[in-house]
């Protein structure tokens, strides 16, 4: 695509992969763009004009959400439907990210982007408050639903294991939620072909799952993660009902990816070569 894309988002996870591959995009933090002020945010597009506007930011502290349910639902639910709105205005496409936490994860099958929404936490009702209005918006718009993001940059469950992993001998992981690990990166370039060819065919837009492969417990991420780390950390599995928080997780939290490989051509990344690209990277900057 030619011309510029605007990135809400330039200190996350998302924000940083596509840094890297799109770094003539225009990026804005929270000093230029602060969702917690949503009609800024959809001014920002009006005076910028971008080509195609992809949103990466989000209020995604999960446990710390039940006690910020509000500003948790201006950050990832006013926010992007001020953004959509704007980008309707100008007939471009408008790219935003959701999350497997709209779903109970009840049962044992993928689900598909039809499946009922059921939120069990503040961060999915916040997040899905978020698709209804970006839908809501109309024009030409994508959510992108995705699960358990890791990179080298930011906070994620890889980084928390490495800090953990070194620091002890054994670790109680729960064994009893599945999803697919996905790494930032794949989000990214999925992302940018998604923009490029919604640009030419308005018509594709819609909700698409993307997750990495295989799926996998919390216990069994952990567990690939020493093995590629070569920690000699223990992993317990445990239940989810051994490791209490505040905010309540899905148990099934597969997606089922078909829709995007179909309709894009994008496939599900194994996470494990993803892994392994992260952990040689935290290898180089340590
Ligand atoms: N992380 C995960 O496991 C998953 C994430 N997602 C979704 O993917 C998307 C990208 O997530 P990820 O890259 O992991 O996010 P991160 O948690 O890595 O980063 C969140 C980003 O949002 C920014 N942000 C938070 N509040 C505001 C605000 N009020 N104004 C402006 N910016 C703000 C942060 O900025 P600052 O640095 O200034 O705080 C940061 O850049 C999000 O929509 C998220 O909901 C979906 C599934 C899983
Ligand atoms: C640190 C730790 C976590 N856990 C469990 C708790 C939880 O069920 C699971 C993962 O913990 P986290 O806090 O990293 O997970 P969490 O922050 O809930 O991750 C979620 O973030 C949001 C933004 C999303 O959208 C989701 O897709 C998902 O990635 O691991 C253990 O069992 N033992 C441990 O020592
Ligand atoms: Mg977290």
């Amino acid at each position: 695509m030619t011309g510029d894309i605007l990135v809400f988002g330039r200190t996350g996870q998302v924000a940083q992969e596509l840094g890297l591959l799109a770094p003539g995009a225009i990026y804005l933090g929270r000093d230029k763009a602060d969702l917690k002020d949503p009609r800024g945010c959809a001014e920002q597009i009006l005076s910028i004009r971008p080509r195609a506007v992809l949103n990466v930011a989000a209020y995604t502290a999960v446990d710390q959400a039940e006690a910020e349910e509000p500003e948790a639902r201006i950050i990832n639910g006013e926010a992007p439907a001020a953004m959509a709105r704007a980008a309707a205005e100008l007939d471009i496409p408008f790219l935003h990210v959701s999350t497997d936490y709209v779903f109970d994860g009840t049962g044992g099958q993928a689900r598909s982007e039809m499946a009922a929404t059921a939120p069990l936490g503040a961060y999915g009702r916040s997040k899905l408050m978020g698709e209804h209005g970006v839908e809501n918006a109309g024009g030409n718009w994508a959510v992108l639903r995705t699960s358990w993001v890791f990179s080298s940059f930011g906070n994620n469950f890889v980084k928390t294991m490495l800090r953990l992993g070194s620091a002890k001998d054994e670790l109680g992981i729960v064994g009893d939620q599945i999803g697919g690990p996905t790494p930032a990166k794949d989000i990214a370039a999925a992302l940018l072909v998604m923009a490029e060819q919604m640009s030419v065919d308005p018509g594709k837009g819609g909700i698409y799952h993307f997750a990495g492969a295989p799926d996998a417990s919390w216990a069994e991420f952990a567990q690939e993660i020493f093995a590629q780390a070569k920690l000699g950390c223990k992993i317990r599995e445990i239940a989810t009902a051994e490791y209490p928080t505040p905010a309540v997780r899905p148990l099934n939290s597969r997606l089922d990816c078909g829709a995007i490989a179909q309709r894009f051509g994008i496939r599900r990344p194994d996470w494990r070569e993803g892994l392994a690209e992260v952990l040689a990277r935290l290898e180089q900057i340590r």
